[in-house]
């Protein structure tokens, strides 16, 4: 084991020059809970285990709705004060899809956003340079949102590309970062093992995301959560250089880079000029626990803020909460009223 977590962070140091100590660490923690799913045997349940803890049931017992909503309020009932600490502040939109957007769903293939919230999407666009961080691949993504205004950034950022047309915060040149690409070959390789290794789990799905990989748990009866653990494990423990993280009841497989949705959108505030400023105001909204490493950047930036959709208590680094994707339509409708009252628009 100590073998592979050396053979996992030298690849790391490789792929990203030089990194720190605390960076060693991070990607040595990384990849002892990555471990803990590629091992199989028990330690392939401490997965389940944790997807199980994850659960609306277990979440509630765990912490008071009350004291989680004091600590992560309402961003609508914030709304006035979330406009006051903005003041004078560029907004920068960042906006997940799934469970954020659109509702989740059973059949990853029917997450459909309301035209509504398209409309709302299409007005937030013009007011603000808007941004959508998702897991999936970014054709995908766009397939579903159809707007050509915004930036995309899929499989979990590790593909981003500017407006093709309609936006006023259109760079000159156009924007394309994959920092990923030499992983193409491998992600499709695995997909394919995937796909031929959970087929004989009833209700397992496999999602190509391009530079990331999603074997999905939903509609696998729970009983048989362990068994479809432990076939992904035995694809991926043949890949020293994949990782697996985890979504809501979905493994995420994606390149043991240093690049996540949080890396994304530090990349996306420096390509509009952002960087290391002080007049601007990222809002990052977002469900999944992949969202976590954007809404740690403005923690610890204590730049802008982060918002979880979440109907119970989670452990999160978001400062306030809004409880579905009907909420966060509202919430932005309410911000699209503001600035066009303010700009006169
Ligand atoms: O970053 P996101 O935009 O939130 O994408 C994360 C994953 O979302 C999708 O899966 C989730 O939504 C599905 C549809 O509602 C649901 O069936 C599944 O259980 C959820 O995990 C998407 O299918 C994945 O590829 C994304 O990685």
């Amino acid at each position: 084991m100590v073998r592979f977590v050396e053979e996992n962070t030298k690849h790391m140091e490789k792929e990203t020059g030089n990194i720190s100590n605390t960076d060693v660490t991070t990607v040595k923690k990384k990849v002892l809970q990555d471990l803990s799913i590629n091992n199989g045997g028990g330690l392939v349940n401490s997965w389940v285990n944790s997807m199980r803890a994850c659960s609306p049931t277990h979440l509630k017992s765990l912490m008071k709705q009350s004291s989680w909503l004091t600590e992560h309020p309402p961003a609508l009932d914030m709304f006035e004060e979330i406009l006051h600490v903005s003041e004078g502040k560029q907004i920068v939109m960042f906006l997940d899809y799934d469970g954020t957007l659109s509702p989740i769903v059973d059949n990853p293939d029917r997450a459909f956003m309301s035209k509504k919230m398209r409309r709302t999407l299409r007005k937030l666009a013009i007011c603000f340079p808007t941004a959508i961080v998702s897991g999936r691949c970014r054709e995908k993504v766009y397939n579903f949102v159809k707007l050509t205004e915004l930036y995309y950034a899929g499989s979990h950022g590790m593909d981003i590309k500017g407006p093709a047309q309609g936006s006023k915060y259109k760079e000159g040149k156009s924007l394309l970062c994959q920092p990923a690409t030499e992983f193409l070959p491998m992600i499709d390789e695995v997909y394919q093992k995937l796909v031929e290794k959970t087929k004989v789990t009833p209700g397992a799905n496999v999602e190509n995301n391009k530079f990331c990989a999603s074997v999905h748990f939903r509609r696998v009866d729970e009983k048989n959560w362990s068994d479809l653990a432990n076939q992904v494990g035995s694809v991926i423990k043949e890949y020293p250089k994949l990782r697996i993280t985890q979504g809501r009841k979905v493994l995420e497989i994606r390149p043991i880079i240093k690049w996540d949705k949080g890396k994304a959108l530090e990349f996306l505030l420096e390509s509009l000029g952002y960087a290391n400023c002080t007049d601007v105001f990222p809002i990052y909204i977002g469900d999944d626990r992949t969202d976590e490493d954007a809404f740690k950047i403005l923690r610890d930036k204590r730049q802008g803020l982060g918002i979880l959709v979440s109907k119970f208590p989670k452990e999160t680094n978001a400062s306030y909460s809004l409880q579905e994707p009907d909420e966060v339509m509202d919430f932005l409708q309410r911000l699209v009223e503001w600035e066009q009252l303010r700009s006169g628009a």
